[in-house]
């Protein structure tokens, strides 16, 4: 069986108003397209915790920071939807461009606070574009629940926070980041790798694992990061954007561990720019 796809929100609008008048629970995943198993993940977690589910495709314009990243996002709706069916996902919004930014639209979402730094330090304004078109998903699918990965950490955050001020009655689920046999966490962006950058890519994670263990066991936390950073460098990530440890609960930066903890890392492999983060559990508070 097919997936049904639609573009314009007023048909969203009517198939979720038959879906209420059910007693159905709905549950959104938004994602970019080009699918793989990280994004199948939060289906079938969307499937177990709703009985309605919403896929969204779109690939937005206004969190891109370059043109050139933004031309050769992939593009794969047709295997997309082949991709859904088979998981019993109930609906595919792959809204035309002028339903999401209609002629006229001056309005943004900017989030403060959990957005600074990191990543939005090195992609300015990517996450009031993100923020901007998840509030408009939210609103247009009206949805419970919405399911996002752990992979893009700081985007979790931006998204929950946004959602709890702007008083949208949804309730957003994290959920672990899939990688890879060799640890490399899945990613859209992983086709543009060449052989040799392929091969060196897992690196990234086995040393942000390796460091987080070193952390957890009462390693000093800026010798740690200075050492890790060298050895992304070692091997053969051309720079390191930021690889620091935050709170797990805010974000916030911290110098110790003593309390639930992320590091947070992202590389330059190429012309290739991947993220990743592991949690790092203080082995004290666990025993105490
Ligand atoms: N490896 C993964 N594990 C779990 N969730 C993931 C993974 N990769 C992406 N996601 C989640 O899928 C959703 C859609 O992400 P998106 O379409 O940007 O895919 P992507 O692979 O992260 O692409 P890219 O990083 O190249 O933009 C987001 O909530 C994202 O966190
Ligand atoms: C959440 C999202 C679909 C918004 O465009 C995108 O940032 C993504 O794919 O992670
Ligand atoms: N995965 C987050 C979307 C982006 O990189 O633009």
């Amino acid at each position: 069986m097919n997936v049904p796809i639609v573009r314009a929100v007023a048909d969203l609008r009517t198939i979720v108003a038959g879906w209420r008048r059910e007693a159905a629970s709905i549950a959104v995943v938004p994602t970019m397209g080009a699918l793989h198993e990280g994004h199948l993940s939060l289906v079938r977690a969307a499937l177990e915790k709703a009985d309605r589910v919403i896929v969204t495709l779109f690939v937005n314009p206004k969190q891109f920071n370059s043109a050139a990243d933004l031309a050769a996002y992939p593009r794969t709706e047709v295997e997309d939807a082949a991709k859904l069916a088979p998981l019993g996902a109930h609906l595919l919004y792959a809204p035309d461009a002028a339903e999401i930014y209609p002629e006229g639209f001056a309005t943004a979402v900017s989030v403060g606070g959990v957005s600074e730094g990191l990543c939005g330090a090195f992609r300015p304004g990517h996450f009031d574009g993100v923020a901007t078109v998840v509030a408009k998903l939210f609103l247009q699918t009206g949805a419970d629940l919405a399911f996002f990965g752990e992979k893009d950490f700081q985007q979790l955050h931006v998204v929950r926070r946004m959602a709890r001020d702007l008083d949208i009655p949804i309730t957003v689920i994290g959920c672990p980041t899939v990688r890879e046999e060799d640890g490399l966490a899945l990613s859209s962006r992983n086709v543009r790798l060449s052989l040799a950058e392929r091969l060196a890519a897992p690196k990234l994670a086995s040393i942000l694992h390796t460091a987080a263990g070193q952390i957890a066991n009462g390693a000093p936390v800026s010798l740690t990061l200075a050492e890790a950073r060298a050895a992304i460098l070692s091997a053969g990530y051309r720079e390191v954007e930021y690889l620091e440890l935050r709170a797990d609960a805010d974000l916030r930066p911290l110098n110790a561990l003593y309390c639930p903890a992320r590091l947070l890392v992202a590389a330059w492999l190429g012309n290739t720019r991947l993220i990743d983060n592991v949690e790092v559990v203080p082995l004290l508070s666990l025993s105490s």
